[in-house]
């Protein structure tokens, strides 16, 4: 299956507002890539327009060679000719049809032969590990197991493309880790390209190969999950992707207290144009001893919450709150007075734009970091 590639997409669904503007964006052969952003950023509306249920209002979109909307050309393929498996966030099983009659049910639409929707359906059924219910009805399944059973009806009929639109948000937190897990190996198992729309940055994070992170309809990153949260291109990624979040300190154009204590440190190791901007993982900031390197001030501890493998401590540093995330017990009480110090910061020019590092072969030009808002 050729990659997926949209050129120039844009969206409006009328009164001068775009959903998706000016929209470029490869989904590569086999890739799991996920649409990650907030509520309205466009996610829905580009997955929609790739299944062919909305038509782009600006721009073309193509599979290899095939294109299947060309706005200028005024070409359109129906979603039933995309060939593309569709999974969404609502979705209804047949109730008076049994489990393996729900899945069967693609298949016999397609006039696929008795036996062969048979094995075809239990093999799918056995994918995401339901087949052992598989006489039973949608009712006498947990909401797991029936999403597991749309996941299963959609991969019967044996897509090179399949399309999910948060296709876990019913299930709670322990059938979601599990449903993670699963989508990650049928992705493995059937070589499938998956597009993935969710606004949970960790959703991203743990299954993708490829990240695309949007607001307001506009693709603000495309990267490997880890790159992307080594090197975020701008701040709104940054502050998105990372939990808790990355705290950003505003350091132009006349900073006091903590701004100031890092506005010194960056300069005095920088030749280029000062930051206006430096962003710290909580995870990055550590307490005790610092290194001779390392920037470092002295925190006063607020508060200290420990969670069984992790200990999260608030800390006010000068005149900022900021949260540490320790992965090593944290032996200490409010009111103590410790040193808190990082090597790790994440610098911003003006616009919000990422300054690359520069003793970093990790910001290079190689990087798969394609934009920056
Ligand atoms: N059918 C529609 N008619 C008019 N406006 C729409 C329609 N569908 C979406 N929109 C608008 O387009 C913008 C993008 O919506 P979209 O559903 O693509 O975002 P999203 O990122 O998927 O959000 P969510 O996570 O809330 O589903 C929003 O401002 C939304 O209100």
């Amino acid at each position: 299956m050729p990659a997926i590639t949209l050129r120039g997409v844009a969206k409006s669904y009328g009164g001068g507002d775009y959903a998706v503007k000016n929209l470029d964006l490869t989904v590569p052969d086999g890739a799991f890539m996920c649409l990650l952003g907030p509520s309205g950023c466009g996610k829905t509306t580009t997955l929609r327009m790739i299944a062919g249920l909305e038509q782009p209002t600006a721009g073309t979109i193509a599979v290899g060679d095939r294109v299947l909307d060309s706005v200028e050309g005024g070409l359109y393929v129906p979603p039933e000719k995309r060939g593309m498996g569709l999974v969404f966030q609502n979705y209804a099983l047949w109730p008076h049809l049994s489990i393996r009659e729900n899945v069967e049910f693609g298949l016999r639409m397609r006039k696929v032969p008795a036996a062969e929707r048979r094995s075809r359906a239990e093999a799918a059924l056995r994918m995401v590990h339901v087949d052992a219910a598989m006489d039973r009805y949608p009712s006498q399944l947990s909401g797991g197991q029936q999403q597991r059973v749309a996941l299963a009806r959609m991969l019967a009929v044996n897509p090179s493309v399949l399309l999910l639109d948060e296709p876990l948000s019913n299930l709670d937190a322990r059938l979601r880790l599990e449903m993670r897990a699963e989508l990650k190996r049928i992705h493995e198992e059937s070589g499938a390209t998956i597009v993935f729309v969710t606004h949970d940055q960790l959703e991203a994070l743990t299954m993708a190969t490829d990240i695309a992170v949007m607001n307001d309809g506009e693709l603000q990153q495309l990267a490997a999950p880890m790159d992307m949260y080594a090197r975020p291109a701008n701040r709104f990624v940054a502050e998105f992707v990372g939990s808790p979040p990355m705290a950003i300190i505003d350091v132009g154009p006349s900073p006091t207290g903590l701004a100031a204590s890092l506005l010194r440190f960056t300069e005095a190791r920088s030749t280029r144009v000062p930051p206006a901007a430096v962003g710290i993982r909580p995870e990055a900031l550590r307490l005790g001893a610092p290194p001779a390197s390392a920037w470092h001030e002295e925190a006063l501890v607020e508060a200290v919450l420990p969670a069984g493998s992790s200990w999260t401590v608030r800390l006010r540093v000068l005149d900022t709150e900021m949260y540490a995330l320790s992965y090593t017990p944290v032996q200490a009480v409010p009111g103590d007075v410790l040193t808190c110090w990082t090597e790790e910061m994440h610098l911003f020019d003006a616009d919000g734009v990422r300054i690359p590092a520069e003793d970093s072969s990790a910001d290079s030009s190689e990087d798969r970091v394609e934009a920056g808002a």
